[in-house]
């Protein structure tokens, strides 16, 4: 399965966000990909006070764009995220259709980027954001998919319920910056794969140095031996990789580790389906 990464140069006009991608998930499609995913926050800058004022509901104008590019491309359409209004709360959510235009799964981010560092970043998403509650995977033809959001990536356990649920395939929209990006994004990346056997693919925007929030860019794909096998810098582009899901059964075959676990000293105790 032939997958393409949007690395999506993000504006603070909606319009012109959504005009690009709609251009480039055409590209991707032209180019052979059957799976094509946006960052996340495709259409907003990143940022705790963008969220109120660029929430949508769900379905509402930008969901409706992307049903439109999964439908137009024939194509399974991970819609990078977007921030989403319900009910009064606010949330971090990634909607995925399917080639008729049908949404399959959505995702709300599940782990908040709360962090500080100081003198380097403090960034706190609670401050307007709620976190979702489930778990997120999807059925293509050629394998089951997990989604996580940017700082889901940090939860190793998240990853290991995916696996749990047989995905071989993570795609993870992310936005990393220039503190955490360099040190710990690929790294992230290789040790969700590495553990769990299977690719990990991350979507990050390209970088906007004029922005209050600079994302470091470098999408990527990672294969289930732990290698890179596509990357790229930080300018707006469209990153391609094969996935091969017999590759994920080799790699396990070689390095038995998933039967190996010492179920009788300890579990993955998992609490929603
Ligand atoms: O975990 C990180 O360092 C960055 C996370 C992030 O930017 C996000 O969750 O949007």
């Amino acid at each position: 399965m032939k997958i393409a990464l949007v690395q999506l140069a993000v504006s603070a006009t909606k319009a012109d966000n959504l005009n690009r991608a709609t251009q480039l998930v055409s590209r991707a499609a032209k180019e052979g990909a059957k799976l094509v995913s946006l960052p996340e926050c495709f259409n907003s800058p990143y940022g705790t006070s963008y969220f109120p004022e660029y929430a949508e509901k769900i379905p509402g104008a930008s969901f409706d764009s992307l049903s439109s590019m999964a439908k137009e491309n024939q194509v399974y359409l991970i819609g990078g995220s977007f921030p989403e209004e319900d009910n009064g709360k606010l949330f971090n959510t990634c909607c995925v259709f399917n080639p008729k235009g049908e949404m399959i799964a959505k995702h709300r981010k599940i782990h908040l980027f709360d962090i500080d560092v100081p003198g380097k970043i403090r960034f706190q998403e609670s401050e307007t954001l709620s976190p979702g509650n489930s778990f997120t995977t999807f059925d293509t033809p050629y394998c089951k998919v997990g989604v996580g959001i940017c700082y889901d990536i940090r939860f190793p356990e998240l990853a290991q319920v995916y696996a749990k649920l047989n995905c071989k395939l993570l795609v993870y929209p992310g936005a990393f910056n220039m503190t955490t990006g360099p040190a710990h994004w690929e790294l992230l990346q290789r040790g969700r794969a590495l553990d769990n056997q299977l690719y990990v693919a991350t979507v990050s925007p390209a970088r906007d140095t004029g922005a209050k929030y600079v994302a470091w860019g470098h999408s990527t794909v990672v294969n289930p031996w732990g290698e890179v096998i596509a990357t790229t810098e930080h300018q707006e582009t469209i990153l391609y990789a094969d996935i091969d899901p017999a590759y994920v059964e080799e790699v396990r075959e070689q390095i038995p580790t998933r039967k190996q676990k010492r179920d009788d000293m300890y579990t993955l105790d998992w609490k929603k389906s």
